[in-house]
């Protein structure tokens, strides 16, 4: 049995939600603490999918993982980390991309991990090269297995220089939690910067990592042999913040976003005032809402941090159907993040999808086939339809359509936005959105 959400559109969501830790740091930071030789704590952790499967991964490998019910604060404590069987591993992976992150951690505490093959959004092909290529420098002596690979390291893993093709968020992650044990100096070039991987830093550094972020994406970990604990208060989730920004702009509402932080959103809040969103930002968080009259079409490109962050692209793109005139979306992260435009489309907005680059960023994908770039003529007025969800911000992205749309539409496949959005639906009620929730036979 799975659910079926039906929304009544055309009401203005209006009120507050409350955003915790970002989905894209507190699974990492959990298995940072598999390096520690003592217990850590991760404070404003969300419910959502990713941090259930983590644990559950944990707690295969013998980690102790305790929960404070009042405050939901996580303890974890690896003093009796052990291997794990690939066939458990694989039942618990889940639909999510952090049991790749596992490989340094685990090769150091028990000498080897089994990764099995990871899940996450279907929005490009998602290689995992960069990694294996890194942990191969560091001495990790990898081996396909049935379901996934096989990583060891029977001559330990020692630092090493490496330069990423493109700064990737994973990528720069897999290194800085193999390198901080690994024994000498680590030179990463072309890493990420995202903010998540700051707070990914600053959880090693609590933990006794001696890790240099220098201003031309060049990271330097010197590695230590022993690791502790930390005590760590995860950031706030921005992708998520964005996301209810997008949908106080699409159903002409007014949501203020309690913990929504002003400095990791700089790039999405110049684009939100630009197409003609107002915002307010105070300490606890920031007021999201529709100025009145029409938007103003936009030409956009995403990019790795500072860059406009490719995770608010999706709920963006449903704002700007609603927008005056033409604009241009370039995506130059995912080579096919545009699949839910399918569904807009269907509701009565004017996208066309292109293969060329429309736009400057430096892109991979434009000689290959890939429809990456967008072109959103508004305004359209959307109706109600049949959705399946495709992927986390895609479903987001259908239900605050359907959300503004005329009229009624169902929509199937919503269990997937659990994995980044805590309680969506219990957000959505409490901002007024008229919605229903019952089973379906599928
Ligand atoms: C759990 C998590 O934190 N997910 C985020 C993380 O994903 P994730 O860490 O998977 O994204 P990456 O930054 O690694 O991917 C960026 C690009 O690099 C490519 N690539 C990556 C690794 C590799 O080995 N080979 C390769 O070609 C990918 O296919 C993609 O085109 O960063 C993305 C970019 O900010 C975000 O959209 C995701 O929300
Ligand atoms: C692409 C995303 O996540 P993941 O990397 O977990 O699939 C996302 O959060 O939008």
């Amino acid at each position: 049995m799975g659910k079926l959400l039906t929304i009544h559109g055309g009401k203005p969501l209006q009120g507050r939600v409350h955003v915790r830790g970002a989905k894209n740091l507190v699974p990492k930071a959990m298995v940072a603490a598999l390096l520690g030789d003592r217990p850590s704590v991760l404070r404003n952790v969300p419910e959502i999918k990713d941090v259930d499967v983590v644990t559950s991964l944990l707690q295969l490998h013998g980690v102790k993982v305790t929960k404070d019910e009042d405050t939901g604060d996580l303890t974890l404590d690896p003093a009796d980390t052990k291997s794990a069987g690939s066939t458990e591993i694989d039942a618990h992976a889940g639909d999510s991309r952090i049991p790749i992150l596992f490989c340094g951690p685990l090769m150091h505490s028990i000498g080897e991990a089994f990764i099995p093959d990871l899940g996450g959004c279907k929005i490009g092909d998602r290689p995992i090269d960069y990694h294996l290529t890194v942990l191969r420098h560091f001495g990790a002596v990898v081996e396909k297995r049935p379901g996934g690979i096989h990583i060891s390291a029977p001559k330990g893993l020692h630092g090493a220089k490496l330069e990423l093709p493109y700064p990737s968020v994973g990528a720069t992650e897999q290194v800085l939690l193999t390198a901080v044990r690994a024994e000498g100096i680590t030179e990463l070039q072309g890493a990420a910067v995202e903010p998540e991987i700051h707070d990914l830093i600053a959880v090693l550094q609590k933990m006794g990592a001696i890790i240099t972020v220098q201003t031309d994406r060049t990271i330097r970990i010197e590695g230590v042999k022993t690791l502790s604990g930390y005590n760590h208060r995860a950031i706030p989730d921005r992708n998520e913040s964005a996301s209810w920004a997008s949908a106080a702009l699409v159903t002409k509402g007014d949501i203020y976003v309690e913990g929504a932080m002003q400095r990791d959103l700089t790039a999405f809040l110049n684009t939100y005032r630009k197409i003609g969103g107002e915002f307010e930002v105070d300490d606890e968080g920031i007021r999201f809402w529709h100025g009145g009259g029409t938007l103003r079409p936009l030409v956009l490109e995403t990019d790795v941090h500072p860059g406009f962050m490719t995770d608010w692209q999706q709920p963006l793109v449903v704002a700007l159907t609603q927008a005056e005139g033409v604009s241009i979306v370039h995506e130059t992260v995912y080579e096919n993040r545009f699949g839910f435009t399918d569904a807009l489309v269907r509701m009565g907005a004017s996208i066309q999808l292109h293969r060329e680059c429309l736009g400057s960023v430096p892109c991979r994908f434009g000689q290959r086939n890939f429809l990456h770039s967008a072109v959103i003529s508004g305004p359209a007025i959307l109706q109600g339809a049949q959705i399946d969800v495709p992927d986390l911000r895609g479903g987001f992205s259908h239900l605050i359509a359907a959300l503004a749309a005329e009229g009624t539409s169902t929509v199937t496949g919503i269990e997937i936005i659990n994995r980044g959005y805590e309680k969506f639906m219990d957000k959505l009620t409490g901002l007024g959105a008229d919605i229903e929730l019952s089973e379906t036979a599928r």
